[in-house]
């Protein structure tokens, strides 16, 4: 098994081009958060914008609207419930689509879920998190063809492939994903493992200043974020799932724990580090 290397994220994490535009830097659509759960979908897209997303749309309940423009007035909005977005083509209009994070599990949610995985197209990548990956699993639904990457954490994959926790190996987890050939597995624990077919790495940094929820709601962000500006593969979720757990670390040298929204503060600073040393 490869360890993901601080290297790995220097190589990913380049200078911008002088010529460039936010066009150049991903489309990012995260459908996700309800009544319940607003903040993982503000975290998330506050994660998106602060790695770097060029343009980052949040489809997600009405009642989120005043705090997300408050707190991230980067970005755009979509009322998911209102019966004329047209799936279809707000899906395609993206380069990469995060659904999931505090989607809930509501009819309502399985219902746009299904509409969102019909649209998707070969060519766009689709993450895939959270309560996506419980209706998934609980309505055994099928993925598209798409660029898919998945992360669960231990409970979600759990339900995802079958596998309990103590099951959950290296070559039980690469059985289970043969089931989504395409996909890329995130499997988010301590020390998380990423997959790829016969790929296999694993993440030897971060900690247990990182348990608080909204943690892999930020995670989404960072992911969509980076796929969005250096493409899509699996040097580039590696890059971002190690940018994610290293900006922890250096908050916990001097805190007990790292909350999301100040993970998400630091990132434009640790990307830096990394593009000009
Ligand atoms: N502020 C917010 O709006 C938040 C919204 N959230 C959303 O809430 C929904 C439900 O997600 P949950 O993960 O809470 O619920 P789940 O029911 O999917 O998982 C719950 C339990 O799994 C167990 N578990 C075992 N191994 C674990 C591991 N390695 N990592 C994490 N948990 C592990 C934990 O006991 C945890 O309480 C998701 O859509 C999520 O995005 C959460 O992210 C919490 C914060
Ligand atoms: N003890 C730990 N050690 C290392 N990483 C952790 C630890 N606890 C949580 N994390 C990380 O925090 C994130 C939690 O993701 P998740 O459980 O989906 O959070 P949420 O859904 O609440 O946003 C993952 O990236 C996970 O690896
Ligand atoms: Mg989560």
């Amino acid at each position: 098994m490869q360890i993901i290397t601080d290297e790995l994220a220097r190589q990913v994490i380049v200078a911008r081009p002088a010529i460039s535009h936010k066009g150049d830097f991903g489309r990012i659509l995260i459908i996700g958060g309800s009544q319940q759960y607003g903040g993982a979908a503000i975290m998330s897209a506050s994660a998106a914008v602060y790695a770097g997303a060029g343009l980052v749309s949040v489809a997600s309940d009405l009642s989120i609207l005043a705090s997300l423009h408050t707190s991230l007035p980067e970005a755009m909005f979509i009322d998911y419930r209102q019966p004329f977005v047209q799936w279809a083509p707000t899906v395609q209009a993206a380069d990469v689509i995060v659904i999931g994070p505090g989607l809930g599990l509501s009819a309502f949610a399985l219902l746009l879920l299904k509409q969102v995985l019909q649209a998707a197209q070969p060519e766009q990548t689709l993450l895939i998190d959270g309560s996506a990956l419980t209706l998934i699993a609980r309505e055994k639904l099928a993925l598209p063809d798409a660029q898919l990457i998945l992360t669960p954490h231990q409970m979600e994959w759990a339900r995802l492939s079958g596998l309990s926790i103590a099951q959950q190996t290296v070559a039980n987890n690469q059985a289970a994903l043969a089931d989504y050939p395409k996909a890329t597995l995130v499997l988010k624990k301590h020390h998380t493992e990423i997959y790829h077919q016969t790929q296999v790495s694993q993440l030897m940094i971060g900690g247990p200043a990182m348990a608080t929820g909204g943690s892999g709601d930020t995670l989404t962000g960072i992911i969509a974020a980076f796929c969005g500006q250096f493409g899509t593969n699996y040097q580039t979720i590696s890059a971002a799932v190690y940018t994610h757990s290293a900006i922890s670390d250096q908050l916990a040298q001097k805190q007990y724990v790292t909350l999301p929204t100040q993970m998400i503060q630091a990132l434009p600073q640790f990307m830096a580090q990394m593009a000009h040393q």
